[in-house]
């Protein structure tokens, strides 16, 4: 297929090809499944670097979903080229992350009210101080309604976005624990920082895989069934953060 013509450097599409309303997972193929599950009249919107990006309809209105790749400065690119060049006003990430508190189990969701982390990522805004990476907090209270009514157990807090999966420091999570950090993750912080920056919306919800304490993690299958209701989760704050 040839490669259209885009106001981008990494997402080949035309303004009008994407929703206003985006999910995002970090894998391109977490973003195929939503769009063949969830959406109906789905048109494949970018396929360079296989980063696939779909636009569908979840009951009578427009919502597009595309992989994120791993990391903040895969996050950052992505995000800010929605956002600035394609009219995107929310994005919600799905994603999966590693436990970290008591409380936290495999297969919860957790919605991240804010993110700590070892990214440098915001010292591009000299801002005069620590920016905090925050979500927006009506899509935050629509997802937790959303979680409430759907039975699914949610966990809200404050989640670590980590440039590290592989870390040197055998530490660095107990310290993460003590400061009541729910989970590891290695991309929210970028989301929101961006949005901040763009007067743009982001949230992001997160299914625990695997738990760095407890060293409990979810076979594929569980894994399929969890992430699901993260997904509908997603889609129906999505829904809901759209006019009309
Ligand atoms: O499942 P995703 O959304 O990719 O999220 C998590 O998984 C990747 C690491 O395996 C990182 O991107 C981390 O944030
Ligand atoms: O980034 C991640 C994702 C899942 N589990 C982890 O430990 N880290």
């Amino acid at each position: 297929m040839a490669i259209k013509e885009s106001p981008s450097a990494s997402i080949a599409a035309e303004e009008s090809q994407i929703a206003k309303a985006v999910l995002m997972p970090g894998d391109p193929l977490r973003a195929k499944y939503v769009a063949d599950h969830y959406l109906e009249e789905v048109v494949c919107f970018n396929t360079v670097r296989n980063m696939l990006g779909y636009t569908g309809t979840y009951k009578g209105k427009r919502i597009s979903v595309m992989g994120h790749g791993m990391g903040v400065p895969s996050m950052g690119i992505y995000s800010y080229e929605l956002y600035q060049f394609f009219g995107v006003d929310t994005i919600i990430r799905i994603g999966s992350a590693g436990g970290i508190g008591d409380d936290v189990k495999v297969r919860d969701v957790v919605i991240a009210l804010g993110a700590s982390t070892n990214s440098h990522f915001a010292d591009q805004y000299r801002f005069p101080g620590q920016l905090c990476a925050t979500a927006d907090f009506r899509l935050l209270r629509d997802a937790v309604e959303t979680a409430e009514a759907m039975g699914v157990r949610a966990d809200v807090g404050q989640v670590f976005t980590a440039d590290q999966f592989y870390n040197d420091n055998p530490d660095a999570g107990a310290m993460y624990r003590k400061f009541g950090i729910l989970a590891l993750e290695m991309e929210t912080a970028g989301l929101y920082w961006t949005a901040q920056r763009l007067g743009k919306r982001a949230l992001s919800l997160l299914t625990i895989s695997d738990h760095i304490f407890t060293g409990e993690s979810l076979s594929a299958q569980e894994r399929q069934d969890s992430f699901h209701e993260m997904m509908e989760i997603a889609l129906e704050t999505a829904w809901k953060s759209l006019e009309g």
